[in-house]
């Protein structure tokens, strides 16, 4: 296979690409022929040939067609080869991304894998539809003019020649450090995109806090920087670039071949057909050589965006066992348990060993970075584990397929994502078959049914996109829905109430005691009033679990936890008091506040 990012990634539409290759070949020759055809005529306009000049203008206009069809089918092919690409490379890499680890997925960021999904992608559609059928040409048209420049006349084909390699090693000046500025200018171009819409994004943060100032610097630097890359690149590149256009446009080379040819012809060494067919051809050939340039820059392009695609495709895929096991009972088991994100890192997770009963409640908690959503995500295989063993029902998580687990364990996350659909598409997600009663009643259970009925549609009401139209805790009761309504028997549940306020946490707190029912619950906490009633709370401390057990044993124990509880409390009885004359916060409160604050993240 090709090391060529460009050509192993166009592989599935080859064929039809070497066929727009071949009909611009072919167009090629034809063009070439014309060029030949016209010497012909003038020829026989010049000697009063009146049969020869018939069938040179009959060979003129039919080569003048299939020159012109020829090159629009290589075209066309090209460009239905290249929207075929498109299709073939969007299906594939949203197929792979489906047997990606989740964790893979969220680390990279919605962003930059929609961009090699469509920027990419559509710059390879580029390089096929446009490139290909200049290859042809940029390489054909000069060695066929050349060859019958030789037979006309092989001084003026010399002259042509000499012009073409001075155009040449010009153009060889202007690509000279290419591929360094083109790198340089793309860095810059993708500097001002992140720029910006880091500046359109945060605007509410920004404007708030320090007046845009910050956010619209950068941008600012970003472009400032894309511009000195541009002002450099034209600089350096500018001179040559000018010549080389210079030499090989028509026009120069013209008055050049025809000086030289009006000296042959004067001195009679030249007939008049091979000189005008020497004008034309020598002319053309050297004119063939301008597409170069705008081909290699394609090429250069296409290249980053193929290899950016061929990444994605090489990310291997999460193994899959080759017969699925099933629980048949839902505790969870954590056995000596290791986890890195990445080899550099140290151990983010280190011997982690536990049992969570089936149907119990078990609390996560700990200072920020302690590792509990890892936990969580580990146990939904957003990653696997280094070493050590995750268990469900006995059944380690590798010896299930993506389908089987995630039929048996739901998510509510802080940040659940809602489509740009109706609220009871959103909530009957996965289960086409739920009836509107069911939805309904889930609605009813979460919560949520009363805010529901209040919006203009009811249940038909199309969420605005990521939800933007609800609350933090009205989104919150939706996905909660949308868990009760999977009635999935294990349920891990991540800064479930984080964003609630104080009206809406009641609510949540019902809805997800609703949800809970009958179910194995893991609960990162962050308020701990939430999970006092926890059949056990595990106490992480930098990826390690340093205490385990029921509230009142832990609060017993006198251990971190028990800290962590009283420093709850204070923050909780903590109040602000607004008085005429403004007194600093009292070290006791501020410390309750900061080990609140260190502690539930
Ligand atoms: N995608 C990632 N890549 C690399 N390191 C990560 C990644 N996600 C988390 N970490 C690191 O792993 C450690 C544990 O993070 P984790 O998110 O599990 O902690 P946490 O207890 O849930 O914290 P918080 O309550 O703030 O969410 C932290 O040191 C964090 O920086």
């Amino acid at each position: 296979m090709s090391k060529d990012p460009n050509w192993r990634i166009i592989a599935p539409v080859k064929q039809q690409i070497y066929f727009a290759i071949l009909l611009s070949t072919l167009s090629a020759i034809a063009t070439v022929a014309l060029l030949v055809a016209i010497a012909y005529l003038v020829q026989a306009l010049l000697q009063q040939q009146w049969s020869t000049l018939s069938w040179t203008l009959i060979s003129l206009i039919v080569l003048t067609i299939v020159a012109y069809v020829l090159r629009l089918q290589a075209f066309s092919q090209s460009h239905y080869a290249g929207y075929r690409l498109e299709e073939i490379l969007r299906k594939q890499m949203s197929l792979h991304l489906g047997q990606l680890p989740l964790g893979y997925v969220t680390t990279q960021g919605a962003g930059a894998i929609s961009k090699v999904m469509q920027d990419d992608v559509r710059a390879l559609h580029s390089f096929v539809a446009d490139s290909t059928p200049l290859y042809a040409r940029a390489y054909v048209v000069p060695v066929l003019t050349f060859a019958a420049l030789l037979w006309f006349d092989w001084r003026m084909a010399l002259l042509s020649l000499v012009i073409l390699v001075c155009g040449m090693i010009m153009m060889s000046l202007v690509m000279r450090n290419h591929q360094e500025m083109n790198q340089l200018y793309n860095t810059a171009r993708e500097n001002v995109n992140t720029a910006v819409i880091e500046y359109v994004q945060a605007m509410p943060v920004v404007r708030t806090f320090d007046g845009g100032q910050k956010s619209f610097k950068r941008y600012e630097h970003a472009l400032l920087s894309y511009k000195e890359i541009l002002t450099r690149w034209y600089r350096e590149s500018g001179p040559a670039a000018r010549l080389s256009m210079l030499i090989l446009n028509p026009l120069p080379t013209f008055v050049i071949l025809l000086a030289a040819g009006s000296y042959l012809w004067l001195h009679e060494q030249i007939s008049t057909q091979a000189l005008v067919a020497s004008l034309l051809l020598g002319t053309g050939m050297v004119e063939a050589l301008m597409p170069y340039m705008s081909l290699y820059h394609l090429i250069e392009k296409s290249k980053v965006s193929a290899t950016r695609i061929l990444d994605l495709l090489a990310v291997p895929a999460l193994p899959q066992p080759e017969l699925t096991q099933r629980p048949e009972q839902y505790d969870i088991c954590f056995e000596q348990v290791n986890f890195r994100y990445n080899p550099q890192q140290d151990l983010v997770l280190k011997d982690i060993n536990f049992h969570v009963p089936a149907l119990s409640f078990t609390a996560l908690v700990g200072a920020s970075g302690a590792g509990k959503s890892t936990i969580a995500k580990l146990l939904a295989r957003f990653w696997d584990v280094d070493s050590g063993q995750i268990k469900i029902g006995n059944v380690d998580l590798r010896a299930m397929s993506s389908q089987v687990l995630m039929s048996n364990v739901a998510f509510v996350f802080q940040d659940n994502f809602l489509f740009f659909d109706s609220i009871r598409n959103n909530i009957r997600l996965g289960l086409a078959h739920a009836s509107d009663q069911d939805v309904e009643a889930a609605a009813r259970l979460a919560q949520a049914h009363d805010f529901i009925m209040a919006l203009p549609d009811g249940y038909d009401t199309a969420v605005g996109e990521r939800g933007t139209s609800l609350s933090g805790g009205q989104r919150q009761r939706i996905t909660i829905a949308r868990a009760i309504l999977q009635n999935r028997p294990i349920l891990i549940l991540d800064e479930a109430t984080a964003f609630a306020d104080s009206e809406n946490e009641a609510l949540l707190m019902a809805g997800l005691k609703n949800l809970m029912q009958g179910k194995t619950v893991i609960m990162i906490a962050h308020r701990l009033s939430t999970i006092q009633h926890a059949d056990q709370i595990l106490m992480f401390d930098q990826g390690q679990l340093i205490e385990q057990g029921p509230h009142h044993l832990l609060i017993q124990q006198n251990g971190a936890y028990a800290k962590l509880w009283q420093a709850f409390q204070q923050a909780r009885d903590w109040h602000i008091d607004i008085s005429s004359d403004p007194q600093p916060a009292s070290p006791t409160t501020s410390a309750a506040l900061q080990g609140a604050q260190n502690h539930v993240s």
